[in-house]
């Protein structure tokens, strides 16, 4: 069963959320692994590049268009009434269900940082994940004779792309919010060291406060192992390939894909040390930043009393 803030009997205890951290680790890279499978097609992402869609008075990308008619589906049935859960679209329609009962464990709140991640996401991530796919969709059409260099990066799986797009934007997304769990959980333990930061606002100081480099460390071991066992296709019997034999350049020329990088070491790397944990840290901080708004100077002294803050009924 998905263990995450609500089933957990101890929402707020720093273990249990870095666990689900972990264990999302798994779910972005078998993500990335789907997507790797396609060719960048750059299309997906410019605005305007499918006529039937300007028709439609749509004036986003394919992907965008995706994630609207996605998310205005998943709207309906609630999902963005969960604090974990924050929506690319803005505008969506209201639940056909009534919101589910769930604890008020963050201090209110509007941040979304997926503008950032669908930015650095399609201009960085992805043309790092598909570049071992493109380059041997470039090397077949090749050998048929093709030479528009355009061509080169385009498969057509337009609608299979953004299927596989959207579930790592949701998956990221979730990820780097969960760092207002993580910042609620840090802010609860030691208040005091917090709040002057606060009262007087010092990014600066509570990003320090909150960044844990052996944690950050121990990350980015643990996703380069799980990737290196993860990434290359096994052989028929399911062995891992020789190490040392995994085809680095992807020429398209091997026999079969034994060896092949699904998805390499680098990339899930890059993700996460120039994008996921960065981005993570800004939401931490900015939570922190807004963590006593609209509280009173009676509730603040009450908090920095009372160590262990009482979840709000
Ligand atoms: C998420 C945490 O806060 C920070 C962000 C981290 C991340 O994004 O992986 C890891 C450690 C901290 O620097 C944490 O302390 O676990």
């Amino acid at each position: 069963m998905l263990q995450n803030f609500v089933t957990q009997d101890d929402p707020l205890n720093l273990d249990n959320i870095r666990a689900t951290l972990t264990r999302l680790e798994d779910t972005i890279i078998f993500a990335l692994i789907e997507r790797a499978q396609f060719a960048l097609n750059p299309r997906m992402y410019e605005r305007g590049a499918f006529k039937e869609l300007v028709e439609q008075g749509f004036d986003g990308t394919w992907l965008e268009w995706f994630l609207q008619e996605t998310e205005t589906f998943h709207a309906k049935a609630r999902r963005y009434t969960s604090p974990d859960e924050h929506p690319f679209t803005k505008n969506l329609p209201d639940p056909i269900i009534p919101p589910l009962s769930i604890p008020h464990i963050l201090h209110p709140n509007n941040i979304n940082a997926n503008p950032s991640i669908l930015s650095f996401y399609t201009r960085a991530i992805v043309p790092l994940v598909t570049r071992h796919a493109t380059r041997e969709l470039a090397s077949l059409k090749r050998s048929h004779g093709k030479n528009g260099p355009e061509e080169f990066e385009d498969d057509g799986n337009y609608g299979s792309a953004a299927i596989a797009d959207v579930s790592v934007l949701q998956v990221i997304s979730r990820r780097v919010h969960y760092g207002k769990f993580v910042s609620e959980s840090k802010f609860r333990s030691d208040p005091a060291s917090f709040v002057p930061h606060i009262l007087k606002p010092n990014p600066a100081a509570l990003e320090a406060l909150i960044t844990k480099p052996a944690v950050e460390r121990a990350l980015l071991a643990r996703i380069g192992k799980k990737t290196s066992i993860y990434g290359p296709e096994l052989g028929p019997d399911g062995e891992l390939p020789a190490r040392g034999s995994i085809d680095g350049n992807q020429d398209g020329k091997g026999e079969t894909n034994v060896g092949k990088w699904r998805v390499d070491v680098e990339s899930v790397r890059e993700l996460y040390e120039s994008w996921i944990i960065p981005l993570t840290k800004e939401v931490e901080v900015e939570y922190l930043l807004h963590r006593l708004d609209d509280m009173s100077d009676v509730e603040i002294a009450d908090l920095l009393e009372s160590k262990d803050v009482a979840i709000k009924a």
